[in-house]
């Protein structure tokens, strides 16, 4: 399995199931798609900013809800096995993304695992086990918090200097030594902890010095 970044705006992701699984993953895509949880029932838990149908679909039922609701991803999060395997495989032949949250290891064509993430600002840390073990996910983001606080200040920052060394006279050359010269700077990350302007303070130092170089 590999890796990517989407972006979900102005995409409707599909869940079935109203449970706990579907809820946590209807909050996380809440952040960005149109969410529709479609489910006889909902937990009493927190489903972000998603639209609840209240419906109980038999697998031929599915074809018909892909096809209204059009979505860029489908997650199967019912308690009924039969049910989200029949979801998977109508997700399949529609040509749409599908996560199965009750399934681990080996996967059909076309499927999506939910990483375990640390977010800080832009970055965004994602860890898999593809599938094998979401426990040591949960545990290697918990590991990886601390890594990554600060770590959107930073980026941000770079990000900045990186466009403004673009236009000035600099040789591309010296502009990429300067640019990662700033990450490398462990008094970068010590500031990050103060804040976006600390950092950046800090940062200007590490650029004018590497380019003085
Ligand atoms: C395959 C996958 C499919 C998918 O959902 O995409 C899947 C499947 C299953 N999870 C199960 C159980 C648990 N899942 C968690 C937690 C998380 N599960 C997540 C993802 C994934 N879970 C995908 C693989 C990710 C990878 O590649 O590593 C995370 C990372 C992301 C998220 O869901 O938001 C989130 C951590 C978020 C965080 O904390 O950062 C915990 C821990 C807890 O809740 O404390 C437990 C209990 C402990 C345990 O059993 O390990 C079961 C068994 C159910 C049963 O008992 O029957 C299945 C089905 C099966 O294994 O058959
Ligand atoms: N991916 C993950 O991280 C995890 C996955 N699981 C798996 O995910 C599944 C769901 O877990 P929970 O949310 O804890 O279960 P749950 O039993 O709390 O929720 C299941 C939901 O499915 C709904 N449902 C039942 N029939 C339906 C239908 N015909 N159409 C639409 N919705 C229907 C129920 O009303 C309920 O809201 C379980 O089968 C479990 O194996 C469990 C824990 C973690």
């Amino acid at each position: 399995m590999i890796p990517l970044v989407h972006d979900f705006h102005d995409e409707v992701v599909l869940v079935f199931g109203g449970g706990a699984v579907g809820a946590r993953k209807a909050r996380r895509f809440a952040r960005e798609a149109r969410v529709v949880v479609v489910s006889p029932a909902f937990a009493d838990a927190d489903f972000g900013a998603s639209e609840f149908v209240r419906a109980a679909p038999t697998p031929a039922d599915v074809p018909a809800w892909l096809d209204t609701a059009a979505p860029a991803l489908v997650i199967a999060a019912t308690d009924d096995g039969a049910l989200n395997a029949a979801i998977e495989r109508h997700a399949r032949e529609a040509g749409v993304l599908v996560n199965r949250a009750d399934r681990s290891g080996d996967r059909e064509t076309g499927s999506v695992v939910v990483p375990a993430t640390v977010a800080d600002g832009p970055v965004t840390v994602a860890v898999t086990t593809s599938g094998t073990s979401p426990a040591v996910s949960r545990h290697l983001r918990r590991e990886l918090e601390s890594t990554v606080a600060g770590a959107g200040a930073v980026a941000t920052v770079v990000g900045d200097l990186r466009t403004e060394l673009q236009e000035r006279d600099v040789s591309p050359d010296a502009r990429r030594a300067a640019i990662r010269a700033v990450p490398e700077s462990s008094a970068v990350w010590a500031a990050a902890r103060d804040g976006e302007a600390e950092v950046r303070a800090v940062a200007e130092r590490v650029v004018e010095a590497a380019l003085e170089n």
